[in-house]
């Protein structure tokens, strides 16, 4: 059974602390954690973080063990997509995977890249250059590229933003089906409130570098969370399908 677990975790851009003292005992395997807040409140930091490119304080750990990234645990998303080298979309993966996957995929990669691409509905893209491609392609790519490294931890800064509808749907439940499947520990930072109530496991509310709620999305999610940390009147409602939803009023009186 792999979990993250975070304990005391502080992060400073010069002497500003921007991530407070966050505790996150323990994020389980197989399951789908959002992270939510308002801009600035510092879920990419906290991601980097995690991912071993900020410096911080505290303790990050797999398993009760001090995370390895160079042992190829974490995969991480940025929010900004890295320059594209001249690489076709099937090379890029074929380079992510062996650069970190097992010996299994030095066998058979070229089968598993071909099986990612056509679970996102992308194969077709294959032979692209990285440079030819859409914003929302390229995000694609993005997400297939931290996949195939098989992490034990995925971090995906905001990997629905450039999507349209039918991707963003496709996405997550990709995701979610692959984070079970695989017994990863997923952490996706999100600004739609919908799509954690719908994909996500958990939710992790941070405001201000500290965190305000921990707990399933419809714990973390209702009117007094809309009002507090988005400064919004609403509510959230079930749709006949029983999915919950929120829905916004207008913004709270100051
Ligand atoms: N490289 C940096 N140097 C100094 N301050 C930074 C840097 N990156 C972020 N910050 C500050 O840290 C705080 C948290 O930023 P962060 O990008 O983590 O927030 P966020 O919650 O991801 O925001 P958003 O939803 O807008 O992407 C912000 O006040 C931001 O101005």
């Amino acid at each position: 059974m792999t979990h993250l677990s975070i304990a005391k975790l502080s992060v400073r851009y010069g002497k500003r602390r921007v991530i407070n003292g966050l505790d996150a005992p323990c994020l389980a395997a197989g399951e789908v954690t959002a992270l939510l807040g308002p801009n600035g409140s510092g879920k990419s930091t906290l991601l980097r973080a995690l991912a071993g490119l900020q410096p911080c304080e505290g303790q990050i750990a797999l398993d009760g063990r001090p995370l390895d990234r160079r042992r190829g645990q974490a995969a991480y998303l940025p929010q900004t997509l890295p320059p594209c080298v001249h690489l076709t979309v099937f090379e890029s993966l074929m380079v992510a995977g062996q650069a970190t996957a097992s010996g299994l995929f030095r066998r058979h990669g070229d089968d598993e890249v071909v099986a990612l691409l056509e679970s996102l509905g992308i194969v077709r893209l294959a032979r692209s250059h990285l440079d030819q491609l859409s914003g929302g392609q390229r995000q694609l790519v993005g997400i297939a590229q931290a996949l195939i490294r098989e992490p034990a931890l995925l971090l995906l800064d905001e990997p629905l933003s450039a999507l349209d509808l039918n991707y963003q749907f496709h996405v997550m439940d990709l995701l979610r089906r692959e984070t079970r499947r695989r017994r990863m520990v997923t952490l996706i930072v999100l600004h739609d409130l919908n799509a954690a109530l719908r994909h996500a496991d958990r939710a992790l509310m941070l405001k201000d570098g500290r965190l305000l709620a921990d707990g399933r999305p419809e714990q973390v999610i209702d009117a007094a969370a809309l009002r507090a940390v988005y400064g919004v009147d609403g509510r959230v409602e079930r749709c006949p399908q029983g999915v919950p939803h929120v829905l916004v009023d207008g913004l709270s009186a100051a």
